[in-house]
C-alpha cells in the first residue's frame, strides 16, 4: 500500500481584516512534509500575515490553519512551540546578551547549538554581545535561533535580508541539506533569483488571495522560450522567418523568436536562404519574469 504523504501544513479559507480592510481573503494552501515551498508576492500582499496566523501569534477572523495536522491559533499552539522554528520580520535580539545566550534560550543541547554555530559559521561572534552584531550577523542569529532545535517546519520571512552572498550560498546548502533530511521550509523572499534555486513548490500571494500553487517542475514547463538569432543579414534573414510563418521580432541587431520553436527547421531555413548565422542563444523565463508576467495578466 502506498503512504499518503503527510500534510504538514493545511491553511483553510483564511481571512483577516485590519480595520476596514481586508489583508487576507479566503487563503487555502497545504503542502506535505520535506518540501522547501516559497512564499512570494508583491508587497503587502499577506505573506507575513500568513506566516503569523501559521504561528498562532495573530488572530485571524475565519478560517484554520493545522500544522501536522493538530488546529494553530492565538490560544492553541503546542504544535508550534514543539515542531515550528521561525523568522518573522527582525530577529527579536537583547542587545546584552551574546549570540551564544540567545541559543541557549531556545535549547538545553550544547551539541545543537556547536552545530548550528559551525553550519552559519558563526564562531568568531557567537560570544560577543549582540548588541555589537552587524544587520546581517543579527539576521544569521535569528536563522539560528529558529533552526537550533532541529523542528520539522521551519518558516522563514525573509531569511537573505542582510545577509552577503557567501552567507546566502551557506543558507541555501544549509536548507537543501536539512530538507534532504525531512526537514520542510516555508520561506518567504522578494529574491526570486535566489528563492528559485531552493524551491520546489511555489506559492503566490497578490491581493491577499492565493493566485497559484504550483511545483518548480510545472512552473519549467508553463516558462515560454526565446530563441535570440544573429545574422550577417537580419534584414533578409527577418524577412525569411516571417515568410515561414516565424512569430520573429528584430531588436538590437538580434532576431527574438518569443515561441518555443524547433530549433533545426528554423536554422536550415536560414541556411538555405544562404544567411550566414553568428550567434544563436536560447533562454527560458525564470521565476521573476513568469510571476511578473502573472501578475500583469491579472490586473490586463
Ligand atoms: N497590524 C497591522 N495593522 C494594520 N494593517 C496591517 C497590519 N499588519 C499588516 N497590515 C497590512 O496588511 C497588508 C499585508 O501586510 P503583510 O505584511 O502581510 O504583507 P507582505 O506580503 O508580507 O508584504 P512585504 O512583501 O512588503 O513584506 C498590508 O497592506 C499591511 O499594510
Amino acid at each position: 500500500m502506498q503512504r499518503v504523504q503527510e500534510k504538514i501544513v493545511q491553511v483553510v479559507g483564511l481571512r483577516k481584516t485590519f480595520g476596514h480592510r481586508a489583508v487576507l481573503r479566503d487563503v487555502n494552501f497545504e503542502f506535505s512534509a520535506g518540501k522547501i515551498v516559497g512564499l512570494v508576492g508583491p508587497n503587502g500582499a499577506g505573506k507575513t500575515t500568513i506566516m503569523k496566523a501559521l504561528l498562532g501569534l495573530m488572530a485571524i477572523d475565519s478560517g484554520n490553519v493545522r500544522i501536522l495536522g493538530q488546529p494553530v491559533s492565538v490560544t492553541t499552539h503546542a504544535v508550534v512551540t514543539q515542531q515550528v522554528g521561525a523568522l518573522i520580520e527582525r530577529p527579536a535580539i537583547y542587545p546584552f546578551l551574546s549570540g551564544w545566550q540567545h541559543l541557549q534560550l531556545m535549547t538545553t543541547s550544547v551539541k545543537q547549538m556547536t552545530w548550528v554555530v559551525r553550519v552559519l559559521q558563526m564562531e568568531n561572534y557567537i560570544h560577543r554581545p549582540a548588541k555589537r552584531y552587524s544587520l546581517g550577523m543579527k539576521q544569521k542569529l535569528g536563522i539560528a535561533m529558529a533552526l537550533v532545535n532541529r523542528p520539522r517546519l521551519v518558516i522563514l520571512d525573509e531569511p537573505m535580508n542582510g545577509l552577503d552572498p557567501q552567507s546566502v550560498k551557506q543558507l541555501r546548502h544549509l536548507i537543501g541539506q536539512l530538507a534532504g533530511e525531512g526537514t520542510t521550509f516555508l520561506i518567504s523572499s522578494h529574491i526570486l533569483s535566489e528563492l528559485e534555486k531552493i524551491i520546489d513548490t511555489v506559492i503566490l500571494i497578490d491581493q491577499g488571495q492565493v493566485l497559484l500553487q504550483r511545483t518548480m517542475a510545472q512552473f519549467q514547463q508553463s516558462a515560454r522560450q526565446t530563441l535570440v538569432v544573429r545574422t550577417t543579414e537580419n534584414v533578409r534573414a527577418l524577412r525569411v522567418l516571417l515568410q515561414a510563418d516565424y512569430p520573429v521580432t528584430q531588436q538590437n541587431g538580434d532576431l527574438i523568436v518569443s515561441k518555443s520553436v524547433a530549433l533545426t527547421p528554423l536554422l536550415h531555413a536560414l541556411l538555405d536562404a544562404h544567411i550566414q548565422i553568428l550567434k544563436v542563444n536560447q533562454y527560458q523565463e525564470d521565476l521573476e519574469t513568469v510571476l511578473l508576467r502573472l501578475l500583469a495578466e491579472r490586473k490586463a
